[in-house]
């Protein structure tokens, strides 16, 4: 069974309009409200792929009710920890460009920690927890890497989607797989962006040097690469109408660990998480079935 960890969920409040003009009124030409969050976001995909998953987490308020309620009719499993507060609110403006304004998320009582560690329990071996997103101001800065341990315990693996030192700290426990996309890859080591594929090729070594189990980085409408000791493979699809990049780098990392739990074929793997992530980009909310099957039969991989 995949698990994943949303510490921070939102409602995406998508809204549109052609042209923003700041310090006046707006008129939205489009405004909804999705379940959002980047561990819930994998979970998304993984239903559309037919892999089943839970998704925990905390949530709170009618917020998030919304949140667990539009989940339920994706025919998503949730397990959430109720907490007394209000689950966050995440605007995402399509203007002229996307901007997105996250909310830092409700205060956590150390009750509703203790409730929420107590899913771990349920842990059997083989089993995969994704920890994807920011964690609520409430919660301690080392959280991800306190719960490392009690994923261990019960022969689990995990995956994690964080950047900076919170990604770099967990590497000695080997997660199965790591998606920084080019610039936070290059942040990770201090370094100015990379000239070439090369240069990203070498840095993302780095990462499997430190513990990692699989590397991809995400380079957006350039594609992704996908890193091993010996090989690297550069990944790109036919280019499509680019409708949204909010979860794309969830929808990757989706992609890749429901194939890679099922097949434990890393090539494949890659292959399906690049179809996700772009079918993410080409659809208005988070990619559908369909649309990652037609895109799928478009991807080209290059060895490097
Ligand atoms: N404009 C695009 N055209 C085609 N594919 C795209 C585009 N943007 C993203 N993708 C696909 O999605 C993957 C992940 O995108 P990206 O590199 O933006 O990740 P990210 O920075 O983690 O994204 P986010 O944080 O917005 O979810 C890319 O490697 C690519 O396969
Ligand atoms: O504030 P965080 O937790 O870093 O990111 C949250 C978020 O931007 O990530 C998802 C897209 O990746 C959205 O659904 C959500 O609003």
């Amino acid at each position: 069974m995949i698990y994943s960890v949303t510490l921070n969920p939102s409602i995406d409040y998508v809204i549109g309009l052609p042209h923003l003009e700041l310090g006046a009124v707006n008129r939205l030409t489009r405004a909804v409200k999705l379940p959002g969050g980047k561990g819930i976001n994998v979970s998304r995909i993984l239903t559309e792929l037919h892999v089943p998953s839970t998704a925990w987490g905390f949530v709170g308020g009618s917020s998030g009710q919304f949140i667990e309620t539009a989940l339920t009719h994706t025919g998503l499993t949730t397990a959430f920890t109720p907490i007394a507060a209000d689950s966050r609110i995440n605007v995402k403006l399509k203007a002229e460009s996307e901007t997105e304004l996250n909310a830092p998320g409700p205060a956590i009582t150390a009750a509703e920690v203790a409730a929420f560690k107590a899913n771990f329990d349920q842990l059997q071996p083989g089993d995969v927890v994704v920890m994807a997103g920011s964690i609520p101001a409430s919660l301690p800065e080392g959280f991800y890497r306190d719960l490392i341990p009690l994923i261990q315990a019960h022969d689990a693996e995990f995956v994690i989607d964080t950047t900076g030192e919170a990604l770099l700290a967990t590497l000695p426990a080997h997660p199965l797989v790591v998606k920084p996309n080019h610039h936070e890859l290059a942040a990770l080591f201090g370094d100015a962006e990379y000239p070439d594929l090369a240069a990203t090729v070498a840095a993302g070594r780095k990462l499997l040097t430190l513990g990692a189990q699989h590397v991809l980085v995400s380079m957006a409408g350039a594609g992704a690469l996908m890193i091993t000791a010996t090989q690297a493979w550069h990944g790109t699809v036919t280019p499509g109408h680019v409708k949204n990049s909010v979860g794309a780098g969830d929808s990757m990392l989706a992609g890749f660990t429901g194939t890679f739990a099922q097949t434990h074929d890393a090539l494949a793997s890659f292959k399906q998480a690049i179809a996700c992530g772009s079918a993410t980009a080409f659809c208005t909310d988070l990619a559908d079935r369909a649309t990652i099957d037609a895109v799928a039969a478009t991807i080209t991989i290059t060895e490097l």
